[in-house]
C-alpha cells in the first residue's frame, strides 16, 4: 500500500498547474525539456555553500501523486478545468531524470546543482518544491558550516526549534544542520527520524518550580546522575548559581560521580566562563564542562574565543535555523534546454544584468583539482557531452571577464552530478546522514583556507569550457539578430 505522502502534489505555485493545464490543451505537455537547478550568489558573504536537501526531494519525487481530495480541490476552483485533465493527473507519475550533487557537497553559485529532464508538464508541477526543500536546507548547512569553521571541536548542539519557522524548517533545519557539521540537535522528532544525536540541558522553569535553585539542582542530578548539566544563571550566576552547581558537583563526587557540565545563557559569556571556569577547577571540578546559549552565531562565537572564553560546548537556536542574518537562498530552476526534432536545442533567458543571463543547454560540472595540492582550482561547467582530458593542459578563463585566465595541469576532473532518477526509477543509493556528514567534512579538505574563511573569503572560480562559452555567445548572438531583425533592422 502507498504510503501517505509527506508533501502534498499540491505543494506547488498555482501557475505550475495553470501552465500544466495549458500545455495540455496546447497538446505540448509531453514535451521534453531540460531544467537546471542552481543558485546566483552565495550567503552570508560566506566563500561557498553545502548543498543539502536532496533526501527529502527524492521522497517527494517517489510519493507524488494527486489524491481524489487534491482534484476535488482543483475542480472546486471553477477555474473551468476540462475534466479529462483531471484523469492526466489521476496517473501522474514522475517519469524524468534527475542528476544531482550529493547532499554535503561543497557548491558555488551558477552551478547546476540539480540537473533535470523530462516532460515539461512534470518539471513545471515540481519546481516549486525543489526550491523550497533545497533553498531551504542548503542555507541551514551553510550556516551551520559556517559556526563550526570557527567552533573549532568544540560540541555543537542545534536548539532551534522554538524559534523555527515553523515544524518542517526545525525538523529537517535540524538535518542540515547536522551536515553541515553540528554535533546533536534537541528536536526528539529530528533524532527518531533521522538518527541524529540529541542533547540537552534543562530549562529556567526547572529552577523555578522548586523552593530553591540547590533543591533543584540536587533533584535533576539525582534523576541523571551521569549526564547533567545544570542552567546557573536563574538567580545571579556567579554569587548563586555556580556555588550551587559546584555545591551539587562535590556531593555527586562523593558518589564518585562527576558533575557533567553548567549551561550559561545571559550576560557577558567570556566574563562569566572565566570565572566559572577559575570556580570550577577551585574546588576541583576540572572534568565539568561549560555550556554556553543565548543569540549565539558565528560571530558572537569567534569573538567569545578571542575574548580567551572557556566555554567547551555551545547551544545555537534563533540564528542558524531561520538563517537570520539572510532568510533565503535565492535558488533558481531555469529551463535549459528543448527535445525538438530529434535532437536538444539549447534555451536561453535573457536578462540586462549579465549575470542573471541563464547558461544554455544540458551541463555537466566538474571539478578540477590539482593532483600536487590535492586542492581544488576551479569548478568547470561543460556541454553534457563533452570530455576532458586530464592528459593535456585544461586553460580555464572567467566567464564574464574573459581575459582572466589560467592554465592547469596534473589535474584531475571529478564530476560532481549524479545520477538519481533514471525515467522516473530512482537509482540512487542514498548514503546514511552520519556518511553525508563525513563525506561534507571530507570536502571541506579540498578548499584553500583562502575559500573557507568566514569574513571576505576568496571567490573560488566557477568557469564555463570553451565550448559551452561559444554555445551561450552563439545563441545570445542568434535572438539579438532575430530581435533585430523583427524591428525592422533598427
Ligand atoms: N563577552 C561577550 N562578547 C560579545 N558578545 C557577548 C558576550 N557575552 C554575551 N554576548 C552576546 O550578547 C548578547 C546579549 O544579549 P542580551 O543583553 O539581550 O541578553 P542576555 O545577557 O542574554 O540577558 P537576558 O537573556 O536576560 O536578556 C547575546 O547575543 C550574547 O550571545
Ligand atoms: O538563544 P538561541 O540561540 O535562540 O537558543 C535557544 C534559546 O532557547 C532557550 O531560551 P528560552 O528563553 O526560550 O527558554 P529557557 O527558559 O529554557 O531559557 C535557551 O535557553 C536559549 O537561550
Ligand atoms: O537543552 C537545552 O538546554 C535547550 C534546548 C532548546 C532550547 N534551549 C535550550
Amino acid at each position: 500500500m502507498l504510503k501517505s505522502p509527506e508533501i502534498s502534489a499540491l505543494h506547488t505555485d498555482k501557475y505550475q498547474i495553470t501552465m500544466m493545464y495549458a500545455h495540455w490543451k496546447n497538446g505540448s505537455h509531453g514535451n521534453r525539456r531540460a531544467f537546471d537547478l542552481y543558485f546566483r550568489s552565495l550567503p552570508f558573504g560566506n566563500g561557498y555553500a553545502v548543498f543539502a536537501g536532496l533526501e527529502r526531494a527524492i521522497r517527494y519525487l517517489e510519493e507524488l501523486r494527486f489524491t481524489e481530495e487534491d482534484i476535488e480541490y482543483l475542480q472546486s476552483l471553477g477555474e473551468g478545468f476540462d475534466p479529462a485533465f483531471f484523469d492526466m493527473l489521476r496517473n501522474f507519475r514522475f517519469t524524468g531524470d534527475l542528476y544531482s550533487v550529493p547532499e554535503g557537497s561543497i557548491v558555488f553559485p551558477e552551478e547546476p546543482l540539480v540537473r533535470l529532464e523530462g516532460s515539461v508538464f512534470e518539471l513545471q508541477l515540481i519546481e516549486t518544491a525543489l526550491l523550497n526543500f533545497i533553498g531551504y536546507q542548503t542555507l541551514i548547512a551553510t550556516k551551520a558550516a559556517r559556526i563550526r569553521h570557527v567552533a573549532g571541536n568544540d560540541v555543537l548542539m542545534e536548539f532551534g526549534t522554538r524559534r523555527a519557522q515553523e515544524r518542517d524548517a526545525a525538523v529537517w533545519g535540524a538535518r542540515a544542520a547536522y551536515i553541515g557539521g553540528f554535533d546533536a540537535t534537541s528536536n526528539t522528532f529530528a533524532g527518531q527520524k533521522f538518527g541524529i544525536p540529541t542533547l540537552g540541558t534543562h530549562a529556567h522553569s526547572w529552577v523555578q518550580d522548586f523552593a530553591s535553585e540547590l533543591e533543584a539542582f540536587r533533584a535533576f542530578v539525582k534523576a541523571f546522575p551521569d549526564q547533567a548539566i545544570l542552567l546557573v544563571d536563574t538567580y545571579d550566576t556567579l554569587k548563586s548559581g555556580i556555588p550551587h552547581a559546584i555545591q551539587v558537583g562535590l556531593e555527586l563526587k562523593k558518589q564518585g560521580k562527576s558533575l557533567v557540565g553548567i549551561r550559561l545563557d545571559s550576560g557577558d559569556l567570556a566574563y562569566l566562563s572565566k570565572q566559572a571556569r577559575k570556580m570550577l577547577d577551585a574546588a576541583g571540578l576540572t572534568e565539568t564542562r561549560i555550556v554556553a546559549s543565548s543569540d549565539l552565531d558565528e560571530f558572537t562565537i569567534l569573538n567569545l574565543k578571542a575574548q580567551g572564553a572557556k566555554i567547551d560546548s555551545w547551544g545555537v537556536g534563533t540564528k542558524l535555523i531561520t538563517a537570520y542574518d539572510q532568510p533565503a537562498l535565492g535558488a533558481v530552476y531555469k529551463m535549459v534546454a528543448r527535445w525538438e526534432n530529434g535532437k536538444w536545442e539549447p534555451t536561453i533567458k535573457i536578462s540586462s544584468n549579465p549575470a542573471k543571463i541563464t547558461t544554455p543547454g544540458r551541463k555537466a560540472v566538474y571539478r578540477i583539482i590539482d593532483n600536487q595540492s590535492g586542492k581544488a582550482r576551479a569548478d568547470l561547467i561543460t556541454t553534457v557531452d563533452e570530455t576532458i582530458d586530464e592528459s593535456k593542459p585544461l586553460t580555464l578563463f572567467h566567464p564574464l571577464q574573459t581575459f582572466k585566465r589560467k592554465k592547469v595541469k596534473n589535474f584531475r576532473a571529478v564530476p560532481l552530478l549524479k545520477p538519481v532518477f533514471i525515467q522516473g526509477k530512482n537509482i540512487y543509493q542514498l548514503p546514511s546522514l552520519s556518511e553525508i556528514r563525513s563525506f561534507h567534512q571530507s570536502q571541506l579538505s579540498l578548499f584553500w583556507e583562502e575559500y573557507l574563511r568566514i569574513l571576505n573569503p576568496e571567490e573560488y572560480p566557477v568557469d564555463l569550457s570553451q565550448k559551452l562559452w561559444d554555445t551561450k555567445q552563439n545563441l545570445l548572438q542568434t535572438i539579438y539578430q532575430s530581435i533585430k531583425k523583427e524591428n525592422g533592422g533598427s
